[in-house]
């Protein structure tokens, strides 16, 4: 029996870069966190030690930060892709790169109106933005694969009515009651692959990954709330077909949503009656619904995934 060396990357995990861009006396922040991981002849490192072939994941974490001074960083894919290219093509020994990174928002903090203004500058004070996060997973192969996943996380969303759930399945356990009037909530995880590596490649793209990422959000956002749901696999569904429709550079969705379930109080005890409109909102355990939604045509996924 002979024992070898299986599939393999390394990286630097979650460099956190911020970039600061100066307009006068605005100022502008991008905050991200990066993950690289690379791949490619590392047999020599693995079976003996031997270093040749290794870009230290501390030159990976430096290259993040000297790319965002020298090109900025705009659309957080339009970075990955910068710095996967760049480790590709710069190292013979490096085949394969990996880059992921999340985007967190900030909001200005907003001048108070009253007597005492004229201290503080809204131009360069922020606040963490309740929003979601926004994330990219980029591949790019020394074979010249590239793909870029882009992606939404931490979205949170609730209908108060709107949602039914009943017709399933109900044998000896089964104890919930069916109902024609719930809340649906939910955390939105979405990911969404691109038919190719910028974002106007598809059949109608129009416009860069910022738009389109503007657009996919929308289109989730708007198939939530406009569809009357009888599951949330329903509504999952409905969300991934519409992403779909509004961005045609978009082959496949693929979500993960806890049901955050909202169980009616019994307010009897208390001589009150309870017409949907005291709930207790569970934190756990919670349904947890996963699906894909994609076009017929769809290429391979190749790497995207991984
Ligand atoms: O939308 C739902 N889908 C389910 O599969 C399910 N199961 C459950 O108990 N509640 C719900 N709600």
């Amino acid at each position: 029996m002979a024992i070898v060396l299986g599939p393999n990357r390394y990286g630097k995990a979650e460099t956190r870069v911020v970039r600061v861009v100066r307009e006068g006396g605005t100022h502008h922040i991008k905050d991200i966190n990066v993950s690289s991981a690379l791949s490619g002849d590392m047999e020599a490192v693995h079976l003996t030690g031997d270093n040749a072939n290794v870009l230290p994941t501390d030159t990976q974490k430096n290259t993040a930060y000297a790319f965002a001074k020298k090109y900025g960083v705009d659309e957080i894919e339009d970075f990955a892709l910068l710095l996967a290219r760049h480790f590709v093509d710069s190292q013979p020994a490096i085949h394969h790169a990996r880059v992921e990174i999340e985007e967190y928002f900030w909001d200005r903090i907003p001048v108070a109106e009253g007597p005492d203004l004229g201290l503080r500058d809204e131009q360069h004070s922020f606040v963490r933005s309740g929003r979601e996060v926004r994330t990219c997973v980029v591949h790019y192969d020394q074979d010249g694969g590239t793909s870029v996943v882009s992606g939404l996380k931490d979205l949170v969303v609730l209908n108060s009515t709107g949602s039914e759930f009943h017709g399933y399945i109900e044998d000896e356990y089964t104890t919930l009651k069916p109902t024609s009037d719930r809340i649906l909530a939910t955390e939105v995880s979405a990911q969404w692959r691109h038919r190719g590596d910028d974002s106007s490649s598809g059949r109608s793209g129009t416009g860069s990954f910022g738009r389109s990422y503007t657009e996919a959000r929308q289109a989730l956002l708007d198939a939530f709330a406009d569809t009357h749901s009888l599951s949330l696999q329903q509504t999952l569904y409905e969300m991934g077909r519409r992403v779909l429709n509004a961005r045609k550079e978009i082959c496949e969705v693929r979500m993960a949503m806890p049901n955050k379930h909202h169980f009616l109080v019994d307010l009897e005890p208390f001589g009150m009656d309870n017409d949907n409109e005291v709930f207790f909102a569970a934190d756990r355990p919670y349904g947890l619904i996963e699906g894909s939604v994609l076009t017929d045509d769809a290429p391979d996924a190749g790497y995207a995934w991984n």
